[in-house]
């Protein structure tokens, strides 16, 4: 299998990677997130059986589709070892089918214990390893560094949380730091430096909800962009809050409970997928791109 998500790559850093698999599948990152709702509305009991059942569907409808998965791990926590153990098919499944996979695991701690959160999500020994992992930089930028080094040495990256889409984080992040940037800014500008090399190592989350106020046009490296869909923004949004801050073709929109509304059939799982990236590239580009 030499799909993007196929095992570790072989050199031009994550940001070759990222670009096979967009340049084929288009920008749109498709989030596998089993609420307990969405497990009852497919027919589905609220159980470890249900939750394998559900993530069996996406890897089948999303893996071949998406261009990135990203399975929210809280979800699969909530069934504790069981759970664990369908994420870890899951992760597997959907990297076979040739999509990136981005943990959305929100890791961040002093930089010993980073060490270890790198390994369980980011090195091949892990059953867990992804191609990609969330980030929160609450301790530092600097606290991430052994993500960012495990990254950046197997061709994977890090995407750390800068404006998020949740109304809560704008008091924290758009507050200023002692060099008068925001610190959403100064997140940015943390990444862009990681990315200086061209790997992409580091990337960015920035909410697609509301206006963010930022300058991505340095980052050279993904910003993922949840919010779409449930939370209420839509492709349209996306245009007008990243057309003149950022390099368009690193914006990787992201939705998950709009698209798995669509289920439990994979192939409707898929045409979701479809529908909401073509929406996108309208958006973005206009309808006749080539
Ligand atoms: O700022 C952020 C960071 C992460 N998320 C995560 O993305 C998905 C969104 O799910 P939807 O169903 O499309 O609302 C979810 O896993 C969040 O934890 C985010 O929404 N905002």
């Amino acid at each position: 299998m030499t799909g993007a998500g196929s095992g570790t790559a072989a050199g031009g850093g994550f940001a070759a990677r990222y670009r096979a698999v967009v340049g084929e599948r288009g920008r749109l990152c498709a989030g596998i997130d089993p609420h307990a709702a969405l497990l009852e509305q497919w027919g589905l009991p609220v159980t470890v059986d249900g939750l394998r059942e559900f993530a069996q569907a996406c890897v089948t409808g999303l893996g071949p589709t998406a261009a990135v998965i990203k399975p929210q791990v809280a979800f699969f926590e909530v069934f504790g070892s069981a759970g664990l153990a369908v994420l870890e098919e899951t992760i597997a499944g959907c990297r076979e089918a040739g999509a990136l996979v981005l943990a959305d695991a929100k890791r961040g701690d002093i930089g010993s214990t980073m060490a270890a959160y790198t390994t369980a999500w980011l090195d091949d020994v892990s059953p867990l390893c992804s191609d990609a992992v969330t980030a929160s930089p609450y301790l530092g930028f600097g606290a991430l560094d052994p993500a960012l080094a495990q990254a950046r040495a197997t061709d994977r990256a890090v995407f750390v949380l800068a404006r998020t889409s949740n109304p809560d984080g704008a008091r924290l992040q758009t507050a200023r730091t002692d060099q008068g940037r925001s610190v959403a800014q100064s997140i940015v500008d943390a990444a862009a430096a990681a990315n200086a090399d061209g790997s992409a190592t580091a990337g960015v989350v920035v909410g697609a909800t509301r206006e963010h106020g930022l300058d991505l046009s340095e980052l050279s490296g993904p910003i993922l962009s949840p919010g779409l869909g449930a939370q209420g923004a839509t492709a349209q949004d996306l245009a007008v809050i990243f057309a003149d801050t950022a390099d368009l073709r690193w914006l990787l929109p992201a939705a998950s409970r709009s698209i798995l509304a669509a289920g439990p059939v994979p192939a409707a799982l898929a045409a979701a997928v479809e529908a909401t990236r073509d929406e996108i590239e309208t958006a973005l580009i206009g309808p006749n791109r080539s």
